[in-house]
């Protein structure tokens, strides 16, 4: 039986995975044509590579059309409900770490916290007439850790990019976005909330519940020391 691997076609997540892998004798490569999604791998029998975006492998371990899979930790968490029950988390890998963070701008000097972003939403919808909006690509993490914290008066506005600018052009009063060396919040006049921080996010290795559990992956799990 051979086992489907999915890992990020592109970007920060596909070479660290490459790296995590070669690092253990498994060598994943690129194949064909330079826009073609078709990878090989060496050093294991059985496993065949496929390549997918990062927020698409949670969709594809959940309907069991991929064995195994390396994502971020956020994508899986929002991108599935209950995501526990429909995949197995197999390890952390020690890349792509990056927080998923509430954050508003810095002249907004007296919200600091989420107790204040809840004032200050009140006070924003008595004065506007609309809810303060708060623009991010992580609807299902992001509502439920404001409702955990008592945040009400506030609508999520989608964006899939370049949410720091979001602020600065109306769309949106504050950000709930991933953050990893902060660059991009500074850049755009925006600061973390004190308590602020939805979820620390690294990639990991997934597998899928949709598939059962049987002794050949148990034995690529080993393979790979984990
Ligand atoms: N600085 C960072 N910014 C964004 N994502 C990061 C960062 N560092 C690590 N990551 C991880 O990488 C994942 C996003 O990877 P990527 O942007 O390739 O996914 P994607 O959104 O599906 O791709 P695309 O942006 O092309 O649609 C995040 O979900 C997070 O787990
Ligand atoms: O804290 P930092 O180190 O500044 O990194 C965080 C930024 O990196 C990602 O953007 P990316 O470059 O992946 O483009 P994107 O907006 O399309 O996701 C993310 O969306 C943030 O904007």
């Amino acid at each position: 039986m051979t086992i489907k691997l999915g890992v990020p076609s592109k970007g920060r997540l596909m070479e660290k995975t490459f790296d995590w892998f070669g690092a253990r004798g498994v060598t994943l490569s690129l194949t064909g044509a330079s826009r073609e999604y078709a990878g090989k791998v060496e050093g294991i029998e059985g496993v065949e590579l496929v390549l997918l975006a990062a927020g698409e492998i949670p969709r594809e371990l959940d309907a069991g059309r991929i064995d195994f899979g390396v994502t971020g930790i956020d994508m899986i968490r929002e991108k599935l409900a209950l995501w526990s029950d429909r995949v197995t988390e197999v390890a952390p890998l020690g890349f792509g770490h990056a927080d998923l963070v509430i954050a508003v701008p810095d002249f907004w000097v007296d919200v600091t916290t989420l107790d204040d972003l809840d004032a200050a939403a009140t006070a924003f919808r008595a004065t506007h007439g609309h809810r303060l909006r708060i623009a991010t690509k992580y609807h299902r993490l992001v509502r439920t850790f404001l409702r955990d914290a008592g945040v009400s008066d506030y609508q999520l506005v989608d964006s899939q990019g370049a949410t720091e600018g979001t602020v600065k052009n109306l769309t949106a009063e504050a950000i709930a976005d991933i953050t990893s060396t902060g660059e991009t919040l500074t850049a755009n006049h925006l600061r973390v909330l004190d308590d602020g921080l939805v979820l620390k996010s690294q990639a990991a290795l997934f597998r899928s519940r949709a598939t059962s559990d049987t002794e050949t992956h148990r034995a690529f799990i080993a393979r790979l020391g984990l």
